[in-house]
């Protein structure tokens, strides 16, 4: 709607609303002003050449139309704060070292002290915590993060056993250079029989349903999980390492 209005206020602009007005020397000429504005009066020399008044006319269009864009992206940012914020999204920017993922130590993983553990190795690979958080989900903020397992048998038993309260879950977001991808490869197969030595599952787990961590499996899924998660202003910290050329130069 506003950008209607505005689009019609700026073409109006354009095109000069033609309203009479009179030279000095009795001569009428339209002003591009209202329309219902009263004739002017004004002195021939200073819009003797129609050149002046298309110039004139340009300019106005042109300043109108800078205005129009920045209260169109103006009244964008309000409408979405958080991408106002961030700029890009959730997930930074695919590829780079912005890229952002979801990691959620599930509540074995938590019992047992593997929290300290599972911190560490993100921190000595290189990547950067900009979201941590301790909590017991909402079955519905559950439901709606394994949403796209909902019709497989173990769904009702795995929202259960994030819910229970038991203990809770520990929520992050890494951000480094290609994270989601490297992370899913630092935590190993679902099933940690089948996880490689080294990854966590395969050091921390023997059982499918107490595989101890998650991590978003595409940039797709870190967009969502993020926000999902961490979806507040302020919720992502914007901060660098004082060793981040240390890690990230190229030489
Ligand atoms: N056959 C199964 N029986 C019991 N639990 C399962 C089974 N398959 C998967 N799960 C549980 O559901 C979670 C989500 O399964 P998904 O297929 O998304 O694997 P994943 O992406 O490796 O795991 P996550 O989403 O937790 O990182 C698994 O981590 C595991 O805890």
């Amino acid at each position: 709607m506003y950008s209607r209005r505005l689009l019609s206020y700026v073409s109006r602009i354009g095109r000069g609303s033609r309203a009479p007005g009179r030279f000095d020397n009795g001569k009428t000429f339209f002003s591009t002003t209202n329309r219902n504005a009263y004739p002017a009066t004004i002195n021939a020399t200073s819009l003797s050449s129609s050149t002046y008044r298309k110039s004139a006319k340009f300019f106005v269009a042109a300043c109108s139309v800078t205005a129009a864009v920045g209260t169109l992206a103006y009244c964008n940012a309000q409408a979405n704060p958080l991408h106002a914020e961030e700029t890009v999204s959730f997930a930074g920017r695919k590829g780079t070292e912005s890229e952002r993922t979801f990691i959620m130590v599930k509540p074995d993983g938590v019992t047992r002290g593997l929290v300290g553990e599972i911190i560490s190795r993100f921190e000595k690979r290189g990547y950067k915590l900009v979201a941590i958080k301790s909590l017991v989900p909402s079955r519905q903020l559950a439901e709606q993060h394994y949403g796209d397992l909902r019709t497989r048998p173990f769904f009702k038993g795995l929202v259960n056993y994030i819910t229970s309260g038991k203990a809770p879950v520990v929520a992050m977001v890494w951000e480094g250079r290609d994270v989601i991808r490297q992370s899913r490869a630092m935590i190993g197969a679902t099933n940690p029989l089948e996880a490689v030595p080294g990854t966590i599952r395969h050091a921390f787990s023997i059982s499918i349903g107490r595989n101890v961590i998650h991590g978003s499996d595409s940039f797709d899924s870190a967009e969502k999980e993020i926000g999902l998660w961490f979806g507040k202003p302020g919720d992502l910290v914007s901060w660098e390492p004082v060793n981040w050329n240390w890690i990230m130069a190229e030489n």
